[in-house]
């Protein structure tokens, strides 16, 4: 019956889903190439997961060291490229050590080392002859890392650095790949040279041994233990360092954009600093890629189920189909375009680094830490949402939602804290609106904010319903939230005795204007992606619904902001509520079309609530079933703790006291 009705959903489908995978994907290449690593991962018995459901953290462990290096294996056997090797990695969905060899040591080797020592080190960690890791947060020092406490002394006597931990707060801690597997680590540091403190810069230490990986004198590393979730982002060794007067040759220290020359002299190189903030975009873009994917993720499992419930009976043939769902699906949509679009402002903020154009750099640096603050926020609160949607059974591990989550949510801290970089954000917008009208304009996504004037002055004229679904009247409402919340937050930082005074006073309103500003953004990046050709029956239409729910969504859950800076009134509030219900409807029946567009095959999603074909209960049933303590129907302990209870065979009993 549960199987009837995913079919039945689907072919009431208004749009061609082979036409949309192409869209989701980006393009027909990704496509294919998703799907083949899928299948090649689901077809390989050394890549299955149903095991690890039982693993203690050890065995967890050796299981994703046996998986890395299948994977390994098979990259070079079959001559994988880079983006094949890193989309196989993707589809493992075991988080290891070596996305942060990958994903972080190789880019920090590009961005901070000569093309001499780039020369040295790319191969030996192309090759995996060395592993790292990047060890910058401290047991007393994340988010602040001017504060970063372990030194890098330079001794000329032996031409090269002493590393040490001068206390307990500047143990490295966190770093993944860390704890087990790395014999390399990008260490921050203070850098001391002729008795002064050049500040934070990056080292590459060994520090275990190539030959029988034993830590090397003067390194104490550890693993720092279990973390959230029972597996998780436990398959990672995240770990602990220590120096005690290491040396490490004066090469080591990544010297593109300073070094310190045999005579301890501290140089700046002619590299522009700004150069190395080129990583930070490409890092936090894949960041809001992985936000799109890991919220489809988790509403492709909502949406089926919701499609299968029949708790209360099926009412006028439809499903259960809850419209709390239809804006997590929109902002999956909203979120895949915008990874697509920071592709694209990647690549063109980096062709004006390259000529020596950095006048973007504080746009683009604003815009990306909040787009990666805001995705990742929601993301992990929207997964946390599809696992209520789906009730008592979204709490078991076989729906594949608790471990998703606890995969997920430490996004929100790690590559800057969420909270951290929407002030950064928030920072911006103030130096913005202080300047202008100075002759420094804004541009890019802060351009907006030139028409500061007639966006605090202007209120929305939307008269009904059918007024709000105008891409014009959508971003003029946006842009006018946004402007209007920042000036508020101007004038009251203005007020305040000092400017830092404000600033801290008016962190709680400083946090809304940043998210509206990234909000703003989003929305005019999907609508953005629609003013061009989208081929395939009906797929712009649905991507027009969905950009206009994400949209109205956020007017109807941010009213507060609209109404208080007077730019809506209650009426409209109301007008746009009424319209997001008819787009509701609108959706409803391409909802599981639309999720299958995202093309998750069964053995990624690892649920049993999410399964293409809707055999739910079944599916839930044998999950059940195959649990070891289902082994035998009388359970271990029984003899020792239980019978003698029920036996009344225990030393104390109630009746005696
Ligand atoms: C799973 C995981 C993997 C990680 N991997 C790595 C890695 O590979 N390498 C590495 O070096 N590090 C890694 N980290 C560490 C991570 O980068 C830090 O945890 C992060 O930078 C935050 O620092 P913190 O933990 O010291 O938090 P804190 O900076 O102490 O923040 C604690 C709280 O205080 C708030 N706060 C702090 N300062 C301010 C302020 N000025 N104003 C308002 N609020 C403030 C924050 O919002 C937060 O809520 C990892 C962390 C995790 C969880």
């Amino acid at each position: 019956m549960e199987m009837k009705t995913l079919a039945q959903e689907r072919s009431k489908a208004e749009f061609d889903v082979e036409a949309m995978k192409v869209v989701w994907a980006g393009g027909e290449a990704s496509l294919r190439l998703n799907q083949r690593m899928a299948e090649l991962v689901a077809n390989d018995p050394e890549f299955q997961k149903d095991s690890r459901v039982m693993q203690t953290r050890s065995e967890l462990l050796k299981d994703t060291f046996r998986k890395a290096a299948h994977a390994w294996e098979l990259i070079n056997k079959l001559h994988f490229t880079e983006e094949e090797a890193r989309c196989l990695r993707k589809h493992i969905d075991q988080p290891s050590y070596a996305d942060l060899h990958w994903g972080v040591f190789i880019p920090a080797i590009k961005g901070q080392a000569t093309d001499a020592q780039q020369k040295k080190w790319l191969p030996l960690a192309y090759s995996q002859a060395i592993i790292g890791c990047y060890a910058q947060t401290e047991l007393g020092h994340g988010s602040n890392v001017q504060r970063l406490e372990t030194t890098a002394t330079f001794e000329p006597s032996t031409d090269g650095f002493i590393v040490n931990t001068p206390t307990i707060a500047a143990t490295k801690w966190w770093p993944g790949g860390l704890g087990k597997v790395s014999t390399h680590a990008i260490v921050h540091a203070r850098l001391l040279t002729n008795g002064k403190d050049y500040g934070i810069h990056a080292f590459i230490v060994q520090i275990r041994s190539l030959e029988d990986h034993q830590p090397l004198p003067g390194i104490t590393v550890a693993d720092i233990g279990t973390k959230f979730g029972s597996r998780a982002y436990n398959s990672v060794d995240n770990g602990l360092l220590r120096f005690n007067n290491v040396h490490i040759p004066r090469e080591n220290m990544l010297m593109r954009l300073a070094t310190v020359t045999k005579e301890g002299k501290y140089v700046h190189s002619n590299v522009p600093t700004q150069l190395a903030y080129g990583a930070m975009v490409n890092v936090r873009k894949s960041i809001v890629m992985d936000a799109s994917y890991s919220l489809a993720r988790a509403v492709t499992i909502a949406v089926r189920y919701s499609a299968v419930r029949r708790q209360f009976g099926v009412q006028d043939g439809q499903p259960e189909m809850q419209s709390r769902l239809f804006p997590l699906l929109a902002t999956a949509y909203a979120y895949r375009f915008l990874g697509q679009w920071m592709s694209s402002l990647y690549s063109d903020t980096m062709a004006c680094f390259e000529n020596n154009d950095f006048s973007t750099l504080p746009e683009v640096h604003a815009c990306t830490a909040g787009l990666k603050s805001i995705a990742t926020s929601t993301t992990a609160d929207g997964i946390e949402e599809c696992r209520k949607l789906c009730g008592g059974h979204g709490y078991l591990t076989s729906s594949g939602l608790p471990d998703l989550f606890a995969v997920y949510v430490p996004s929100c801290t790690y590559e800057g804290d969420n909270v951290i970089l929407l002030l950064q954000v928030a920072r911006y917008l103030m130096k913005t609106l202080k300047f202008l009208g100075s002759g420094k304009e804004p541009s890019g996504t802060a351009a907006y904010l030139s028409n500061v004037t007639e966006l605090v002055s202007k209120n929305c004229e939307v008269a009904k319903e059918s007024d709000w679904i105008s891409p014009k009247t959508l971003r003029y409402a946006f842009e006018a939230r946004s402007a209007r919340l920042a000036l508020k937050c101007a004038t009251q930082i203005a007020a305040a005795s000092t400017q830092d005074e404000g600033f801290s006073e008016a962190s709680c309103e400083l946090l809304g204007a940043s998210r509206a500003h990234c909000e703003l953004i989003i929305v005019t990046r999907f609508m953005g992606a629609l003013e061009r050709e989208i081929p395939g029956r009906g797929v712009k239409n649905q991507l027009q619904i969905l950009c206009n729910i994400y949209a109205l969504s956020l007017v109807t859950t941010r009213a507060g902001d609209f109404l208080m800076t007077g730019y809506l009134s209650p009426e409209q509030v109301e007008l746009a509520k009424s319209q997001l219900r008819d787009l509701f409807k609108k959706v409803r029946h391409n909802a599981v079309s639309l999720v299958d567009a995202f093309d998750y095959t069964d053995f990624y999603l690892g649920s049993s609530l999410g399964r293409y074909d809707g055999n739910v209960y079944e599916s839930l049933y044998n999950e059940a079933l195959k649990d070891p303590t289902n082994a035998s129907a009388v359970t271990e302990g029984y003899t020792e703790f239980i019978r003698p209870i029920l036996k009344q065979q225990l030393g104390t009993s109630m009746s005696r006291l």
